[in-house]
């Protein structure tokens, strides 16, 4: 009989996973995924379930890498939620699983990978793809992704300025008094983005918040949220004007309303240019796409297994 799963909840998690260990696992798994190789990842488009009822979606992010024998599935919900909402607007969890047994080796809390792993990827996208002298970082919201986002960003890059833009003033005041360095608030997006070289977009906004006229030529955009088919971030300009990267084709031609409503072309992924298939056009105007993969997840959950057994080993 197998082993009950071990049980990892967010503090552990938060505890176990560390940037400096994760961006190389991921930068990894972006080259490996973009060769399309079956034995290193599988990974099928994820399937939304609708919740109509409570205004949201159910997402299973399935992955298999049968060369390095992880296997896992992350199951996240996310909501629509009214301005004022005390309600978390994304619940995950992930399962980890032995693929030749089948059984579950690991559930853990999926939050704090999903927060981790989305922003360590847009800095892999950065360290890519802006100005090799980039000065100034905008990001454009103020939830749990910003925070993500502000940390990697601020460990692994030497900004001069980090600006923050919320659409209520409030919640960038705030959002400055909850990071450990200094940070500058603005009330408009506009003056927020204007001369910015990188700029992250972590909204929960379902229409434009970014605007191509807004954007320094050169500049380098991140762009988290809007995650659903008909849900925009960017605009047509932006979209156009930009070079495209995403970080899986398929991903972004199914659920990407910025790239699908725009009919923007995709250039590459960012496994290609991990893998030197594809140039990082630094000295255009990029735009990076995310939309999240569940090989992101899955190195990610097997990062924080594998550092959860050593500190058991150490009782
Ligand atoms: N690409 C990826 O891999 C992932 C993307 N996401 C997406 O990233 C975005 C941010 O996620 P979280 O930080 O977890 O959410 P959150 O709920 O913690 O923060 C959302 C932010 O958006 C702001 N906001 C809400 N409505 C807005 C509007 N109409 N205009 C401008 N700002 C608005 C809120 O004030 C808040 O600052 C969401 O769209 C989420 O779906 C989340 C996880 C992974
Ligand atoms: O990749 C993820 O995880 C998510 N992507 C889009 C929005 C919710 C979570």
């Amino acid at each position: 009989m197998s082993q009950p799963p071990v049980v990892i909840w967010a503090p552990a998690v938060k505890r176990l996973l560390h940037y400096k260990d994760l961006v190389p696992r991921l930068e990894e798994v972006l080259g490996k995924f973009s060769k399309r190789d079956s034995a290193e990842v599988l990974q099928p488009v994820r399937t939304a379930v609708p919740l109509q009822k409570h205004n949201g979606f159910m997402l299973s992010m399935p992955a298999y890498m049968e060369n390095t024998g992880i296997l896992s599935t992350k199951l996240v919900c996310l909501y629509k939620r009214n301005e004022g909402s005390t309600l978390p607007s994304t619940q995950a969890t992930m399962l980890l699983l032995d693929p030749e047994c089948g059984n579950m080796k690991a559930v853990m809390d999926g939050e704090v990978i999903t927060h981790m792993r989305t922003a360590a990827v847009s800095a892999i996208s950065a360290k890519l793809l802006m100005h090799p002298e980039a000065e100034v970082l905008t990001i454009l919201g103020t939830g749990k992704q910003a925070l993500s986002h502000y940390d990697v960003f601020t460990e692994m890059f030497a900004f001069k300025e980090v600006r923050v833009w919320s659409h209520t003033r409030q919640r960038a005041d705030v959002f400055c008094q909850h990071v450990p360095g200094p940070v500058k608030a603005f009330t408009s997006a506009e003056e927020a983005v204007r001369g910015a070289d990188v700029i992250v977009t972590v909204t929960r906004s379902t229409e434009p918040v970014l605007f191509g006229a807004w954007v320094k030529p050169g500049a380098h955009v991140s762009a988290v949220g809007a995650c659903r088919p008909d849900w925009r971030e960017l605009d047509d300009a932006l979209m156009k004007e930009a070079v495209l990267y995403v970080d899986s084709r398929e991903g972004a031609m199914a659920e990407s309303g910025d790239v699908i409503l725009s009919g923007a072309k995709v250039f590459a992924e960012l496994g290609d240019v991990v893998n030197g298939a594809k140039p990082a056009l630094r000295e255009k105007t990029t735009v990076f796409k995310s939309l999240g993969m569940g090989a992101q997840d899955a190195v990610s959950a097997q990062l924080v297994f594998e550092q959860w057994k050593t500190e058991a080993g150490q009782h």
